[in-house]
C-alpha cells in the first residue's frame, strides 16, 4: 500500500497560491531520517498524518491513555473507549506498516487536567480541559516522555490538530496560525502550547481541508477512513450538554443556593428559586423556573447572567438579547504569550488601530476585534472590542491574534459594558 501518495498530495495542496500565508514560508517538513513520531488518537485525521510518514525509516506513532475511570458514554455491551481507540490505532499502524507505542498518562492528565477543571466548576467559571490537554498532556507530558526516550527535541512531533505552523518570512521563527479551512480551525485550543515545541511541530492537515482528508484516507483503504469526527473528552460526548453535566454530578457534590433578580433601581434581590449548584449552569444559559408569565414584568424567558461565587447564588435576566447578557470589555489575567514578550507586547500596541487584532473566547467562532489594549498594574491585560459580545464567562480562554498568528491567551477574569467599572 502506497501512502506516500498523502504525502504528496499534502504538499500539492500546501503550494497552492491561495493556500499560502502573505509573509510565510512553506510547512517546515522532518527530514527523511529525522526521528518523527505521530500522536494517533485513532480519528481520521491523525490516521491520514501517520500514513505522510509511515514510510520514513525512523517514523513512529504513540497512543496516549489519559482515562479509564468511569464513562458516561458507556452502555451495555460497549466497549470502552480508550479500548477501542487503541485497537483502531493498531489497525492504522498495521495497515501502514507502522511501529506504534501505547502510554498511559492517566494520572497526570487526572491531575493537570481533570481536577483542576472540576476546581473551575466549582469555583463557578467555565473552564476548558481541551486546552489543558494540549498544554499539559499532548504539548507536556508526551513531550517529557519523548525527550527521555528518543533525546531532548530529537525529534518531530506530528499531530493531526487543523492549525499551521509556518516559518516567518523574514526572522525564519515559527508561528502558530490558523488553519486554512476555517471550519475546523483548532488553533484556539493550541493557544496555551509552549513556543518551544514549534520549531519541530508538523500540522499537515494545517493546510488541507477535511473533505481532502477524508478522501485520501479512503484512497489509502484506512481502516478509519469513515470513522466519526470525535466531539471533546470521548468517554463523556461533551458535545452534549446534558451528557456532559450529568457525568460531573458524579464528581461534584450538590450545592444547593438561590436563583435571583436584582431589581434595576434599588439593586433589591428576588429569589425565585433554588439552583442544584453553580457548576450546572453556563452564562447565557436558557432556565428553567417559574415565573408569574401573567405578569407582562416576568413573562418570556430567563437566562443566566451571572454566578455570584461568595453568596452561591445565580441571578437571572428576562430575554436572550438582555443588555445584562452583553459585554464590550474583558480582562484577561495569566497571559502566556506564544513568542517573545516584549515583541508581542509591541505587535499589540502596534496593530490595535489597524483593526488587526482580534479575540477568540470559544472555539470555531467569528474573530472579533479588540479596538483598544492596556495593562494594569497586576500583569493582567484590558482589552476592549469594537461590539459587544454575549455569554463571555470568567475561566474561559481568551485567545489574542493579530491577523491568522496566534500571540497567546490568558483566562478571562472579569467582564464588563461601557460605564461599568473593569476589575
Ligand atoms: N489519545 C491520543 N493519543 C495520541 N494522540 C492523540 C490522542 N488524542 C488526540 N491526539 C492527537 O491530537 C490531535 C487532535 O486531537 P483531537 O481530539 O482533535 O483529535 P480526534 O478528533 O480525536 O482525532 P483526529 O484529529 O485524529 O481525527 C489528534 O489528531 C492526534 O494527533
Amino acid at each position: 500500500m502506497d501512502s506516500t501518495r498523502c504525502l504528496t498530495q499534502l504538499l500539492k495542496f500546501s503550494a497552492l497560491k491561495s493556500r499560502q500565508l502573505p509573509g510565510y514560508g512553506s510547512m517546515k517538513l522532518p527530514g527523511k531520517f529525522d526521528n518523527i513520531v505521530i500522536a494517533m488518537s485513532s480519528g481520521v485525521d491523525s490516521s491520514v498524518a501517520a500514513a505522510m510518514f509511515a514510510g520514513f525509516p525512523k517514523a513512529q506513532g504513540v497512543y496516549m491513555q489519559n482515562w479509564s475511570a468511569s464513562e458516561a458514554n458507556v452502555g451495555l455491551g460497549k466497549e470502552r473507549c480508550h479500548e477501542r481507540d487503541w485497537k483502531d490505532v493498531e489497525k492504522v499502524a498495521s495497515h501502514l506498516g507502522l511501529p506504534v507505542d501505547r502510554v498511559n498518562f492517566e494520572q497526570d492528565y487526572w491531575q493537570d487536567v481533570f481536577e483542576p477543571m472540576l476546581q473551575g466548576y466549582q469555583l463557578g467559571i467555565t473552564p476548558n480541559p481541551d486546552i489543558g490537554c494540549n498544554k499539559f498532556i499532548k504539548f507536556g507530558r508526551l513531550r517529557t516522555y519523548l525527550d527521555s526516550k528518543l533525546g531532548n527535541d530529537n525529534y518531530w512531533l506530528v499531530t493531526g490538530h487543523y492549525a499551521q505552523v509556518l516559518p516567518h518570512i523574514s526572522t525564519g521563527e515559527s508561528h502558530l496560525l490558523r488553519a486554512f479551512y476555517k471550519p475546523k480551525d483548532q488553533s484556539y485550543y493550541l493557544s496555551q502550547i509552549p513556543r518551544s515545541v514549534l520549531p519541530q511541530l508538523c500540522l499537515p492537515m494545517g493546510a488541507l481541508t477535511k473533505p481532502e482528508v477524508r478522501k485520501m484516507a479512503s484512497e489509502i483503504e484506512l481502516p478509519t477512513a469513515t470513522k466519526r469526527d470525535s466531539q471533546g473528552i470521548c468517554f463523556v460526548a461533551n458535545s452534549q450538554h446534558n451528557k456532559f453535566k450529568k457525568f460531573l454530578q458524579q464528581y461534584l457534590p450538590k450545592q444547593p443556593g438561590n436563583i435571583v433578580t436584582v431589581g434595576e433601581e434599588d439593586g433589591s434581590t428576588t429569589v425565585w428559586g433554588q439552583h442544584t449548584g453553580l457548576w450546572n449552569y453556563t452564562i447565557g444559559q436558557k432556565i428553567g423556573i417559574s415565573m408569574p408569565q401573567g405578569d407582562p414584568r416576568y413573562s418570556g424567558a430567563w437566562f443566566v447572567a451571572q454566578k455570584l461565587q461568595s453568596f452561591n447564588e445565580i441571578v437571572i435576566c428576562r430575554g436572550r438579547d438582555n443588555p445584562k447578557l452583553f459585554a464590550n470589555r474583558l480582562v484577561v489575567s495569566g497571559f502566556e504569550p506564544l513568542g517573545d514578550s516584549v515583541e508581542m507586547g509591541n505587535i499589540l500596541e502596534d496593530n490595535v488601530s489597524r483593526r488587526e487584532i482580534f479575540i477568540q473566547y470559544r472555539s470555531l467562532q467569528e474573530p472579533i476585534v479588540v479596538s483598544d489594549v492596556s495593562m494594569q498594574i497586576s500583569g493582567s491585560l484590558c482589552l476592549t472590542l469594537s461590539e459587544a459580545q454575549r455569554a463571555m464567562a470568567p475561566g474561559q480562554y481568551c485567545t489574542i491574534y493579530h491577523k491568522e498568528r496566534i500571540l497567546g491567551s490568558g483566562i478571562i477574569k472579569s467582564t464588563a459594558q461601557d460605564g461599568e467599572q473593569v476589575q
